[in-house]
């Protein structure tokens, strides 16, 4: 029997699993080149082009890396025109939940693809609203060690699952890669889908 092991067509310049899940969902595997770029947010700098700055520029370095076209995106949540990443602590962790609670924020998930076609990106925004976490919640969900790498504090597809109403937009751009505008860009360099579809 023949082993059929197909290459990849991609270079994702990301050191996150959920981007390299959400590629394998819709049939795109890849190689994992992940690169270090400052992420400190320029003064003045508006949230979208923020993300997007840094989608393109995880994409650009992730370009000096492979010669296959390469994919860099970057997720922030902006509540009351703040850009809240990472946290770098308990105490930063609970205070950007708490400034959540009970509120209505957005998430902001940017990808950029250089390939063929150049630099191709975008910029998804997704509106969440999140019901009133108390205290002993946040400590206890602190705990769990979910939120350490999640911007925001919260991961939508674990545990923080309770605290999410509703959103409206796009729940992959949550976790980390809009998959209906990544599947075009992808398309329009050239990577192929599930479906064998190339643009
Ligand atoms: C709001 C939210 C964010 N996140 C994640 C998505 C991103 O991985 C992370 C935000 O950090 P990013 O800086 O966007 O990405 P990263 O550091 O994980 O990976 P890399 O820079 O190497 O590509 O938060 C969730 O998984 N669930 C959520 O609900």
């Amino acid at each position: 029997m023949t082993d059929v092991t197909t290459l990849p067509a991609l270079c994702l310049a990301s050191a996150s699993p959920r981007r390299r899940e959400l590629l394998a969902s819709i049939g795109v595997d890849v190689e994992v080149c992940p690169v270090d770029i400052d992420e400190a947010p320029r003064a003045g700098e508006p949230a979208d082009a923020y993300v997007s700055r840094l989608a393109r520029e995880k994409a650009h370095a992730g370009s000096r890396l492979s010669a296959l076209p390469v994919l860099g995106s970057d997720t922030a949540v902006v509540c009351d025109g703040e850009i809240l990443g990472k946290p770098h602590d308990q105490h930063h962790a609970a205070e950007m939940l708490r400034s959540l609670s009970g509120r209505v924020h957005r998430v902001l998930t940017a990808v950029a693809v250089t390939g063929p076609a150049g630099m191709l990106d975008a910029c998804v925004a997704t509106r969440v609203v999140m019901r009133e976490i108390a205290d002993q919640e946040i400590a206890a969900y602190w705990a769990t060690g979910e939120p350490a790498d999640k911007a925001g504090g919260y991961a939508i597809q674990g545990l923080a699952a309770i605290f999410i109403e509703r959103i409206e937009g796009s729940h992959s751009a949550v976790v980390g890669l809009p998959l209906y505008e990544t599947a075009m860009l992808l398309s329009r360099q050239g990577v192929p889908l599930w479906n064998g579809a190339v643009g």
